[in-house]
Parts: structure tokens; sequence; C-alpha cells
């Protein structure tokens, strides 16, 4: 079983500067992570362009992840004792791990008021939704960029289409709600079909976000002109509905609300999310932290260090020290998009080696 590195700094050497006595998940500009983000594998069986090459990536092998009990403790370590209080399951896909119920109810007996979400292309979803939510999961995130079976083919590479629908569909039976569902429009692809996406999902009273596609494909085929941008969905959406900014605090969350009311009449139908992190960064307000699938911490979602913390938690080390490797990785986390500045794409921006898959997204 692997060790502690002997090129791994002590704990407390990482970060010196940090302030003895900060309880929880501190950084230089004065943020707090409290927003857990947990992935549970680095596998998937869909090849999105955006995210992952058709060829797959070289997997991780099985004992590089976390296994359920370290996965246990060291969400026992961001609640109990860096002051943690939610926890989003992802990947990769979370439902490839055959062990995911298990690693939920675990996880909810352990922290009974915890909110524990999961983010997933819902494949498989409908045979797990109703142990998921008996489990103990609070809520579903799916990702879902078409209503037309070949684009979703030609997208995902795979043609798993209905057996997306079924998993929203068995989410919802089983009361995994609110469910939101994430879109990445891509120029020529999909972009077209933004408005009627929303009509399905407010006919449902799902909740969908658009998000602006970030340099996180293993292919690097991202360019700022391919992008569609936030500013180009309100205009696209507007065509059929009318947007007028949703009041509620948006509390450091990714997604910009929008209320959603139809033309002819002006109802309510619902609303929608726009996630502009290229356009529109909100990295100023983010509480975010991130472990990684063999658990390490990212502290931003396009940090080129990675801090680990599996040796630890593979070694005699107490949950303290554990904490504490965490908190000095998390000191270290950069302004925005893995620098000093903002500027996704732009201004010196290097995209990270990992994919969003490998990440955990
Ligand atoms: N810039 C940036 N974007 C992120 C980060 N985490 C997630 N995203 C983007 O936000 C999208 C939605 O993420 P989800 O996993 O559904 O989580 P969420 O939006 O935080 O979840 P909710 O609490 O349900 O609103 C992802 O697909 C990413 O594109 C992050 O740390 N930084
Ligand atoms: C990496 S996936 C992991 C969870 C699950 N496999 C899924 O697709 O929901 C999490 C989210 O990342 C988003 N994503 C992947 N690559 C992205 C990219 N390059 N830019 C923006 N979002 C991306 C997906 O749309 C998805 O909503
Ligand atoms: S976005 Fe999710 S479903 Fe698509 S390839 Fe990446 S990890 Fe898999
Ligand atoms: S890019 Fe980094 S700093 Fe900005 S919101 Fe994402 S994780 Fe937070």
């Amino acid at each position: 079983m692997p060790q502690v590195r002997a090129s791994d700094p002590p704990v407390g050497a990482l970060a010196a500067d940090r302030p003895a006595g900060l309880p929880g998940l501190e950084d230089r500009y004065g943020r707090v992570a409290t927003d857990m983000r947990l992935s549970l594998t680095d596998k998937c069986n869909l090849r999105c362009s955006y995210c992952m090459p058709a060829e797959g990536l070289p997997w991780l092998a099985k004992d590089a992840l976390l296994s359920a009990e370290e996965i246990v403790r060291v969400v026992g370590i961001g609640v109990h004792l860096l002051g943690v209080r939610e926890l989003r399951l992802t990947g990769g896909e979370p439902l490839v791990r055959a062990d995911l119920v298990d690693i939920v109810a675990a996880l909810r007996a352990e922290h009974p008021d915890l909110p524990i979400a999961l983010t997933t292309n819902a494949v498989g979803l409908d045979a797990r939704a109703a142990a998921l939510k008996s489990a103990g999961l609070t809520r579903i995130n799916v990702s879902l960029d078409t209503l037309h079976p070949e684009t979703f083919a030609r997208l995902a590479r795979r043609p798993f289409f209905d057996r997306v629908l079924a998993g929203i569909e068995a989410a919802d039976a089983a009361g995994l709600g609110p469910i939101k569902i994430n879109s990445v429009l891509m120029r020529g692809i999909n972009d077209a079909d933004g408005p009627d996406l929303l009509a399905w999902c407010l006919e449902r009273g799902y909740e969908l976000r658009f998000i602006e596609q970030m340099p996180l494909d293993a292919d690097h085929g991202w360019t700022r002109d391919g992008m569609v941008t936030a500013a180009e969905v309100r205009e696209l959406l507007s065509e059929r509905f009318h947007l007028s900014p949703d009041a509620r605090d948006r509390d450091g969350a990714p997604a910009e609300r929008f209320e959603v009311r139809g033309k002819d009449d002006g109802a309510l139908l619902g609303t929608v999310g726009i996630i502009a992190s290229v356009t529109e960064p909100f990295c100023a307000d983010c509480k975010r932290t991130r472990i990684t699938a063999e658990g390490k911490v990212m502290s931003c979602l396009f940090s080129h260090e990675e801090v680990d913390l599996r040796g630890l938690l593979r070694s005699e080390a107490s949950d303290e020290q554990v904490a504490r490797r965490w908190q000095e990785a998390m000191w270290l986390k950069p302004r925005a998009h893995g620098m000093d500045h903002t500027g996704l794409g732009a201004d010196g921006f290097v995209q990270p080696d990992r994919s969003m898959s490998a990440i955990g997204g």
C-alpha cells in the first residue's frame, strides 16, 4: 500500500505564511471553502467531446482510488475539523462506481444533516435512483446537452440518449429533486437546441443551467471564439422567453439565475441558470475545495499544484495531520482560474494537464 512519499514535505511545511489558528479552509484572498467536491472515479461511460477524448483516457488503477472507507474518513475530516457544510459527489462518472450506494449510505450514517448531491450523466441511474434516495442522497444534477438522440450520440460519442432520459425520470420519481440539468452548448452542434431544452425542463420542473465551455477538454481543442458565451445564450433564449434577473442571493453559486416568463402572457414559468465561468467569472466568491479520485486536493478547478492526502490517509497520520495538510493546500489556492488573475484562455492562462473528467467537474 502506498505510504507518504519521501518527497512530500512534512505536514506544516507547505504554507509557512498561513497564520496559525485559522479554523477552516481559508485562502490568501480571504475566501473560505465550505463546499466540498469529491471525485469518486476518473472513469466514464460517455466521451463528451468537451471533456474526454474519443479513445478515453488511461484509467487509474482500482487501488489508486480512495476506497469507500477513505472517502468516509476524508469527508469526516472536512466536516468535523474544517467547516465543510455541503458535499457533491462527482467524477468522471460516479455511477460507474459499483459501491456508490454504499458510499452514500456510509456518509449519511456519519452525517445525518449534510447536504449530499450527485453530479451524473444519468446512464444507469434508472436502476439505482431509488436505492440512492433510500441511502440518503439529497439531490441530483444531470448533464444533458440536447433532446435529439443523434446530436447526443455525436456529442457524447455514445448512443445513450434514452438511458439518460430514463435516469432523469427515475431520479424525479425517487424524489431526488430539485433536479438540475447541466447543458454545455457547442457552436454549430447543439446551440440551436437551447430554447427547446429550456421549454422541456420548465414543463417538468427541472432547473436548467447553461454552462460556458471551459478549456478543460482532453483534446485541448477549446477556443474562445468557438465557445458559446453567456451573452449569446441570453440572446438565444430571449427569442422565445422573457428573462429577468432572479432577486435571490447567489451566495457564491456558479450559476446566475434568471426568472423565465412567457413572451405572450408574462406568466412565470420557472428559472434558468447560466454558468459563465469564462466571460463572467465568479472566482472572488469561490467556496470550493476539490478532492480528486486518487485523493489529491485541487484548491481550484484550474490548479497546477495538487496536494496529496492519500499518502497521509494510508499512513499512521492522524485526522488532525490530514486536516492540516488540506488547510495548507487551500491556503495556496490561486485567485482565479489557476492564476493570480482571471482570464480563462487568455493572459498567460495555461490549461491544466488533467481534463475535467480527471479533475472531477
Ligand atoms: N469555474 C468553475 N466552474 C465550475 C466549478 N465547479 C463546477 N463548475 C461548473 O459548473 C457546472 C455545474 O456544476 P455542478 O456539478 O452541477 O454543481 P453546482 O452548479 O455547483 O451545483 P448546485 O449546488 O446544484 O448549483 C459544472 O459543469 C462546471 O462546468 C468550479 O469550481 N469553478
Ligand atoms: C466532468 S462531469 C462529471 C459528472 C458527470 N459525468 C456529468 O457529466 O455530469 C461534471 C460536469 O462538468 C461539465 N463539463 C465537462 N467538461 C466541461 C468543460 N470543458 N467546460 C464546462 N463544463 C464541462 C459537464 O457538463 C458536467 O456537467
Ligand atoms: S462530462 Fe461527464 S459524462 Fe461527459 S465525458 Fe465528462 S465525465 Fe463523462
Ligand atoms: S476557477 Fe477556481 S477560483 Fe474560480 S470558481 Fe472555479 S475553482 Fe473557484
